[in-house]
């Protein structure tokens, strides 16, 4: 008897889920963030789910590599990985909004191969009745600790309903902002999205959260807002307060400039975000802490890859988040509790989001962490209903791609994408 698995067919559903008005170096998120959900059906009627982003040029790059991917066998990633570069032929994407990284045409394979893989790691594990975490060489810890993720923000969008939130501009928003998400979900950790206003008004947010929460990590993360003084700068007033200073700078040269003088270590997701970036930050101790994400370092295995790189260079490992629903959640968990050298609280937007496709009860925060799934494959289920209202969402909603800068212009005309800032 074979023990293939082999695929027959995709299913790619782009969903629309409402986004509060956070605000970031680039402008501001819009009323709805875009994502799609891969099915991947196979000739055993096991089905594998993946989550990634939802931009257009991306969509039709996954059509490409999911065309290329019917007829091979679910165990075979490296095979799948060669077929989706082949299927892309050098295409090279963008990010749409410039906040993680440079985009070449190896990275690009790295993104639209990510969900592929996601999803036959679900099939795999569910074939074998093992969760996903085994299959990455086992969870190593049974909860997941994630940050508190916290932005600037508006009350509402424009000509929009308030969200639960409310408004967080200034120092007290901040507190009163990270109190309710820990009160919440119990995060030991807190990221405060800089980069939004002056960097003296964000050292007196995170001086603020410090007085608030004396016992809990905090990140500034400014995404490259900053020119190298002003780094310097911030990064000495905020000396033995922050855990680390995320991207304040744009570039490996002017990351390693900073990092030769700041007190604290420095992290990314900008300056190092694919693998061929690796050997010249090493080179130039640009940062002390990369942080991974499945979605762009091209799935689960190569993500421990990274790991393995990062733990030979003594380099510190954290993950990075950008708004996402819980296949994502599921992913990054399993993902998390099978590396051992993940030492930090993981990035993620969830407390941001209202709406979710998979069914409930599967990912639960408990004082700030996820309980590892134990079930089989990724351990969640789609919920049929949600996925087809966030679907029918996204084709109402007229959204087609991230654009926090566009959208922040159409609001205030005179506002100007500018990095570094200050
Ligand atoms: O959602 C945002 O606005 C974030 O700024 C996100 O897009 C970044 O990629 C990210 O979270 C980061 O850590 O840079
Ligand atoms: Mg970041």
């Amino acid at each position: 008897m074979s023990d293939a698995i082999r695929i027959t067919d995709v299913t790619l559903t782009p969903v629309a889920f409402r986004d509060p008005a956070l605000l970031n170096a680039v402008g501001v998120h819009e009323p709805y963030a875009l994502r799609a959900v891969l099915e991947v059906h196979t000739d055993q009627g096991i089905t594998g789910l993946g989550e990634t982003y939802a931009d257009q040029g991306h969509l039709r790059r996954l059509r490409q590599a999911a065309d290329a991917l019917v007829g091979l066998d679910v165990h075979r990633l490296g095979r799948m990985y060669a077929a989706v570069a082949a299927a892309l032929g050098g295409d090279t994407g963008s990010d749409g909004h410039g906040l993680t990284g440079m985009i070449t045409s190896s990275s690009t394979v790295d993104r639209v191969f990510s969900p592929f893989e996601v999803a036959c790691l679900d099939i795999q594990g569910k074939a074998a009745g093992r969760p996903v975490s085994d299959l990455l060489g086992g969870a190593v810890r049974d909860q997941v600790p994630f940050s508190a993720y916290l932005f600037y923000k508006w009350a509402a969008h424009p000509g929009g309903e308030p969200d639960s939130w409310g408004e967080a501009l200034d120092p007290d928003g901040i507190v009163a902002q990270a109190r309710r998400m820990i009160d919440d979900y119990g995060f030991t950790a807190i990221k405060l999205k800089g980069g939004v206003f002056r960097p003296e008004e964000e050292i007196e947010a995170v001086r603020a959260l410090r007085e608030a929460f004396p016992d809990r990590p905090l990140r500034l993360d400014p995404n490259a807002a900053w020119t190298v003084d002003t780094s310097l700068m911030v990064a000495r007033e905020l000396d033995g307060v922050l855990e680390y200073l995320e991207d304040p700078t744009p570039g490996q040269e002017g990351m390693a400039r900073v990092a030769r003088e700041a007190p604290m270590p420095l992290a990314t997701n900008m300056c190092v975000v694919a693998f061929d970036e690796l050997k010249p930050a090493v080179a130039l101790d640009a940062v002390q802490v990369v942080l991974s994400d499945h979605h762009y370092w091209g799935g689960l295995q190569r993500s421990k890859v990274l790991a393995g790189i990062c733990d030979t260079f003594d380099l510190g490992l954290s993950m990075h988040s950008n708004s996402h629903l819980g296949i994502s959640l599921a992913a990054m968990t399993h993902l998390a509790a099978a590396t051992p050298n993940l030492t930090y609280a993981c990035d993620t937007h969830w407390p941001w989001k209202t709406e979710e496709v998979v069914a409930p009860g599967a990912l639960e925060f408990r004082d700030g962490s996820v309980a590892v799934p134990t079930g089989p494959g990724l351990g969640v289920e789609l919920d049929r209903d949600a996925l087809a209202r966030l679907h029918e969402q996204y084709v109402s909603c007229g959204l087609r791609d991230r654009d926090d800068t566009g959208y922040m212009r159409r609001i205030d005309p005179s506002y100007e994408k500018k990095v570094p800032r200050w």
